[in-house]
């Protein structure tokens, strides 16, 4: 059950134990939700899971599954045992893997929330344009999430520079997750489609991911601090 209507997921992308421990013993599972990438899941495994998820903390698995439907929905089930608050896929592995995966999830009496990937908020249009001819970002975003509301999904990964139109097209329910978020001045990094926590709000997003602008601050605590301030103002 979850303990918090924060709206910051912190992704943890950090290369040892002792990093991410530092940061969460000094965090409030009231205050932000967690979210274990590729990174950390690769180097500890399903125990940093279940111990992150045992501090009290809602935790994210963003492991963007992408595979047959059968080995999606199996990954998603053995996701769901170790009890994290949200799971995903990428929404290119089509409509008959998106709807096995939430079937199968939707029979489990505590299932984590599925949400799938749009367009990696790294890419901009030239990138897209390599791999995808003949679309736009919106409508590439927009045709992977319509795919995946209608397989019946909680909702889906983009920028919240698309958050406004989803909204629009897609109704209020159908949950945004947006990384690529920026406070004013903050390094951009890798990131293309970037947006600053107050935009995110006032344009609709129902939960954002944020990793370096707060875990490589000199002072992580007040990074997060002076987002939720800046949501909460938003907000208002
Ligand atoms: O489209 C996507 C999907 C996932 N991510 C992940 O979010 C965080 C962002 O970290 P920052 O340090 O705030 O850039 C990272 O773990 C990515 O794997 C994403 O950025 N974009």
């Amino acid at each position: 059950m979850t303990v918090t209507d924060a709206k910051v997921i912190i992704a943890l992308d950090f290369d040892t134990e002792e990093q991410v421990f530092d940061l969460v013993e000094r965090l409030d599972p009231k205050t932000c939700r967690l979210k274990v990438g590729k990174e950390l899941f690769t180097r500890f495994g399903p125990a940093i899971v279940k111990r992150l998820v045992s501090s009290g903390f809602d935790v994210f698995l963003d492991l963007k599954f992408h595979d047959i439907p059968n080995t999606v929905a199996k990954a998603c089930l053995a996701a769901a045992d170790l009890g994290v608050w949200m799971v995903n896929v990428h929404a290119s592995g089509g409509p008959k893997m998106l709807e096995h995966t939430q079937n199968q999830l939707s029979q489990l009496s505590h299932a984590p929330k599925l949400i799938a990937v749009t367009v990696l908020t790294s890419m901009d249009q030239s990138q897209l344009d390599s791999v995808v001819g003949n679309t736009t970002l919106n409508q590439q975003v927009l045709k992977l999430a319509t795919i995946t509301r209608n397989a019946g999904l909680d909702g889906v990964v983009c920028s919240a520079q698309e958050a406004s139109m989803l909204k629009r097209a897609l109704g209020k329910s159908f949950e945004l997750v947006t990384p690529g978020i920026r406070p004013l001045g903050a390094n951009q990094d890798d990131q293309s489609r970037i947006v600053t926590p107050s935009q995110a709000i006032v344009d609709g997003v129902d939960y954002m991911v944020v990793g370096r602008p707060i875990t490589k601050a000199e002072d992580p605590v007040a990074a997060l601090t002076a987002i939720n301030q800046e949501i909460a103002a938003a907000m208002h």
